[in-house]
């Protein structure tokens, strides 16, 4: 039977994983750090908490026993929160060798340190030799891939035989996967549209209409994509799935859980209330707050996410702040962009 993959972290998005690898013939162990999920993904196949209402697959072995999951897998898949990324990545490091292919779901860049996932697990994996880190990203909401709904991904590894791996564990008639080899542009493009996603739910808690929401989407990729480049990313990654197309998912569905952080937010509540009432990760928070000290160290013009910093950290009035972003100096759409590239397309005849 199948590969043997240690999926860790049961939350929405790890089952959802497990399920697509289950649904593949692979040799599936999930882990939660709570018994009594355990018990309850292996008796009655359900995951209320995360995922109510859906059937998973029986093949799923769920464990609270990390040793268990992980010791003897060949991919081990980490699906935790960013904030949980370090502490999770170390405990797994007894179980990681130089056959061991690393793959990662996660969204988000690390306050402080503004470290990518990737680049978090690296270190917290210093001096184990192990073959490749693989990164999962894309428009891909857990509830529309339990039902089976047709879903695109990409991934991206510095190693790509292995992201091909990857590639091939996942594949299927429901869930179809690309390649890509811009690993900076695919982390970064995952983890920053969670802030233009929590500014679209913002403007719609608030009673803007569809043009504030184009302009949020079109100038929010404008400003990740410019962010991306400084980083060495590829800048037409940022076109596509892990780019466009997951800003588009984030910014337009419900399921998504930065969306209505945001609204409740543009509706008037307070940050505390609304992340305890939401009862999952809303990445875009820590993630806003880490591109913000990121864009003003590498000196790029991130105005959309200093608006969500200054009104998630600041106490600043949303409608003060889309005010600020209006009322900012004349500027040429293109511009930073192209300066950026090296090439100064205003100036080509
Ligand atoms: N949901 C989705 O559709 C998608 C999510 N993602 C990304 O996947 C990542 C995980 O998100 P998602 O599954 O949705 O999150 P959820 O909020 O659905 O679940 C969080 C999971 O992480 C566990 N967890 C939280 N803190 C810790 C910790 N300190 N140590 C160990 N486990 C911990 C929770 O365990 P417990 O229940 O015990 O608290 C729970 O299993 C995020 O980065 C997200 O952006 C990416 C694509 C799609
Ligand atoms: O990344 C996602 C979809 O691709 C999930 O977004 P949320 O975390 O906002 O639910």
């Amino acid at each position: 039977m199948g590969e043997k993959i240690a999926v860790i972290g049961a939350g929405s998005w790890g089952t959802a994983l497990a399920a697509v690898l289950a649904d593949n013939n692979q040799n599936v162990r999930l882990w939660t750090r709570r018994e009594d999920q355990a018990a309850e993904i292996n008796q009655e196949s359900t995951n209320h908490k995360y995922l109510p209402g859906f059937n998973l697959p029986s093949a799923i072995h769920a464990s609270a026993d990390l040793k268990r999951c992980a010791a003897d897998a060949d991919y081990i898949l980490l699906v935790v929160p960013t904030k949980a990324v370090r502490e999770i990545t170390y405990q797994i490091r007894p179980f990681v060798d130089e056959h061991t292919v690393l793959i990662h779901a996660s969204k988000g860049i690390e306050p402080g340190t503004s470290k990518r996932i990737s680049e978090m697990m690296e270190e917290e994996l210093e001096g184990i030799h192990y073959k490749a880190t693989v990164v999962l990203s894309g428009p891909s909401h857990a509830e529309e891939v339990c039902e089976r709904q047709p879903t695109t991904v990409t991934v991206s590894s510095h190693v790509m035989e292995a992201a091909e791996n990857v590639q091939e564990l996942f594949m299927n008639n429901h869930f179809r996967v690309y390649t890509n080899q811009d690993l900076i542009g695919v982390e970064i493009g995952g983890a920053l549209k969670n802030i233009i996603a929590l500014g679209i739910g913002m403007t719609d808690g608030l009673g803007y209409g569809d043009n504030a929401k184009a302009a949020l989407m079109t100038r929010g990729l404008a400003e990740i994509a410019r962010l991306g480049v400084k980083l060495g990313a590829n800048p037409l990654t940022f076109t596509g799935l892990s780019g466009l197309g997951d800003l588009i998912v984030t910014c337009f569905s419900q399921h998504s859980r930065n969306w209505r952080a945001g609204y409740k937010l543009g509706s008037g509540n307070d940050l505390d209330t609304v992340l305890e009432e939401m009862g999952m990760v809303v990445e875009g928070v820590r993630t806003t707050k880490a591109v913000h000290g990121l864009a003003a160290d590498l000196e790029v013009e991130m105005p959309i996410t200093a608006a969500l910093y200054n009104v998630l950290f600041e106490k600043k009035q949303p409608e003060e702040a889309v005010q600020e972003l209006m009322g900012r100096v004349k500027k040429h759409e293109v511009e930073n962009m192209s300066l950026l590239l090296g090439t100064d397309f205003n100036n080509i005849k």
